[in-house]
Formats: C-alpha cells, structure tokens, sequence
C-alpha cells in the first residue's frame, strides 16, 4: 500500500508473505510458519531514530527468505570510516576493562604473600631452624601469616641457584590458575628487590615424596 504523508509524518503499510524457501519449494519443507515478528528501526549515525522515513521503502515486503542484497559484499569504501573507528576503540575500551579485571584480581591474591612473617618483614632475615626443606629454588622455610593463624611454606630463591626470574615466573602463572585439593596452593609471592618469594600452603604432612619413602625433612642438614 502506499504511504499515506500526514503533516511530515509518513505512515507506512508493512505487509508479510510466507514462503518456503525457494531452494526447497520441491521437497517437504514447503510449508512456512511464522512464529513472530522484529521490527527494527535503524538509528542515524549520531544514534537518533528520529527522522524521515526512507522514501525506498512504499511496497517494501517482509519475507521468511533473506533478501539476496544481504549476501552482496557491500561496494568498497561502503562502511563509513566513523563505524569503523567506533569498533575499534570499543574494542579498545572492552579489552582494557577485561585486562585490568584480571590484573587486579591477580594482585589481591598477591599481596597477601607480602603479609609475611613480622620478623621476616622488618629484617629480611631467615632464620636457620625455620628451613624445611631445600630444593633447586632455594630453602624453604616455616612462616606464618594473619598473626600466627595461618603457616605458610616459604621458598626464598638462592641467588646462587640455576633457577631464576624464568622459574619464578612460570610457578606463578601456573599454580595461580590450578586450584585442586590435592595440589598445594600458591598463596602469594614476593619479587622485590632482588628477592624473590613463593609462598604455599603449608603440608603438615610432608611432600607425596615424603610419604612415599618416609623421608621428612631429611634434606635438611
Ligand atoms: N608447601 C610446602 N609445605 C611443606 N614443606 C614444603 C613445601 N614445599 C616444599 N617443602 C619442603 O621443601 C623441600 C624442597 O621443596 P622444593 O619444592 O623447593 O624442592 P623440589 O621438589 O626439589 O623442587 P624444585 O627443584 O623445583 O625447587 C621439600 O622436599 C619439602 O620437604
């Protein structure tokens, strides 16, 4: 039907035909069933709806089957550079929202490994009888942390050790994304001024190893 122009208002008669899908007409598929209707009013580019109704459109039909101009590339030079622009800095701003999610939720975990042991803290010092084990990092020692409550094993990296930043690096963004019950926790680390820190849960019980050949602490001298 033809648009009928009211003042500059245009009121438009939208009509719809079903039909099955010409690939199809042939086989069983020839019955078309509506079973609801979008209508969507396209926004200018400064985002408004307001505005004329496109005189293209009088005798406009909706179909079950897609126009044919949808699948047409669209000439180039056809999207104007303003959405393009728009996509990339929303990627831009997407992205950065998702980046400092994640870091910051890195770094709450983190600082609990600087809440180490006061006398730690205030000397840098490890006491000898805190060692309970030594491995290819450095010493291990016994902390604890949240005034006492919670013991922590403490690998401090020897700086004498072929283990380096390399190692440290990758048990942090390892363990930090494993959480299992039989796999000991990363708590936190420490990596300042040449000091580089891994803090665990404490196993009480000893390592696997331990266990398996009843060796508890017999790396320590
Ligand atoms: N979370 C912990 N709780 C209690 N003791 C621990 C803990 N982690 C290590 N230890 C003790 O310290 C010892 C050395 O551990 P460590 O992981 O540094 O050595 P490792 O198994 O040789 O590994 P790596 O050579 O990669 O450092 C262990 O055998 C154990 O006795």
């Amino acid at each position: 039907m033809p648009p009928s122009v009211k003042g500059k208002e245009k009121k438009l008669n939208l009509s719809v035909s079903l039909r099955a899908n010409p690939a199809n007409w042939k086989t069983a598929k020839n019955d078309a069933i509506l079973n609801g209707i979008e209508i969507f009013k396209l926004s200018d580019f400064s985002g408004k709806l307001a505005g004329p109704n496109s005189d293209s459109l009088p005798g406009t039909q909706i179909t079950t089957s897609p126009p044919s101009e949808l699948f047409r590339k669209p000439p180039r030079g056809a999207i104007p550079k303003a959405t393009v622009l728009g996509g990339v800095l929303s990627g831009v701003v997407v992205l950065s929202i998702i980046d400092f999610l994640i870091f910051s939720k890195g770094k709450s975990t983190r600082t609990k490994a600087l809440s180490l042991p006061d006398q730690q803290n205030r000397t840098s010092t490890f006491h000898e009888e805190l060692i309970v084990g030594r491995g290819g990092f450095g010493h291990v020692y016994k902390g604890f942390i949240d005034h006492g409550t919670m013991i922590v094993a403490i690998k401090r990296l020897n700086p004498e050790s072929k283990q380096g930043a390399r190692e440290f690096w990758r048990e942090i963004n390892l363990l930090s994304q494993l959480s299992y019950v039989h796999l000991v926790s990363l708590i936190g680390y420490c990596d300042d001024d040449n000091e580089m820190i891994l803090v665990y849960d404490y196993m009480t019980d000893g390592t696997l190893r331990d266990q398996l050949y009843d060796t508890v602490n017999d790396s320590i001298p």
